[in-house]
């Protein structure tokens, strides 16, 4: 199955809202955590909600500002109401109570990797999720714990690492997703959506 590709699209005002319409991916990631202050409601983002992934990330997890955890809470179970997905942490789930069936839960590791019994646990978990995503730092056994998620039906992998080539090839693993940026990465090594784009249509669709 062709994974799909993702831009993702620093929202520092609302005006960035108006650029979901011109990107041709599968879906947009609106990466609200770029506002200093959370100024867009649930229901505008409702009106894209056939495009968009919406994300508030953690400062913890690679987020840019932070937002107060009872405030993201209530915005993302208002975004569930309205049918607008989202991504949501397996660290914020522990700690409050958001739908995540049929949304992505994920899980970012920049300073230790998982055990395989942890992930193991999320995967089975939120086995209901959308998709489990899990992003990790190059840190010894990376890859290895990386080729073990592409073995799950449900799992978005992605190495946080400067070759974007690794990216890839983790994508043509078994990711079912894949990010690329649109103005700036927001994560390192992430080529931009457009290039994804051609290198999966190419290989997706060679006879
Ligand atoms: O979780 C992810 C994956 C990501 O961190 C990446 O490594 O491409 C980029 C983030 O914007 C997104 O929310």
């Amino acid at each position: 199955m062709r994974p799909l590709v993702v831009a993702s699209l620093p929202v520092s005002g609302k005006d960035d809202l108006r650029l979901v319409s011109e990107i041709e991916a599968d879906l947009v990631e609106l990466r609200l955590d770029y506002m200093k202050t959370l100024d867009v409601t649930p229901m505008e983002l409702a009106n894209l909600k056939e495009k968009v992934i919406v994300t508030i990330r953690d400062p913890e997890e690679g987020g840019i500002h932070d937002v107060d955890g009872s405030a993201k809470a209530e915005f993302l179970r208002e975004l569930a109401s309205l049918g607008v997905l989202y991504d949501v942490e397996a660290r914020f789930l522990h700690k409050f109570q958001v739908p995540y069936v049929g949304k992505i839960v994920s899980a970012h590791y920049f300073t230790r990797l998982p055990s395989r019994e942890e992930v193991d646990n999320m995967f089975r978990r939120y086995r209901e999720a959308l998709s489990v995503k899990v992003a990790v730092s190059p840190i010894p056994g990376y890859r290895e714990l990386l080729a073990y998620l592409s073995l799950k039906d449900n799992a978005t992998i992605m190495p946080m690492v400067d070759n974007p080539l690794e990216r890839v090839a983790f994508t043509l693993l078994g990711s079912k997703m894949v990010y690329g940026y649109v103005k700036e990465p927001t994560a390192k090594g992430q080529l931009h959506y457009s290039t994804l784009v051609r290198i999966l249509d190419f290989l997706f669709n060679l006879r």
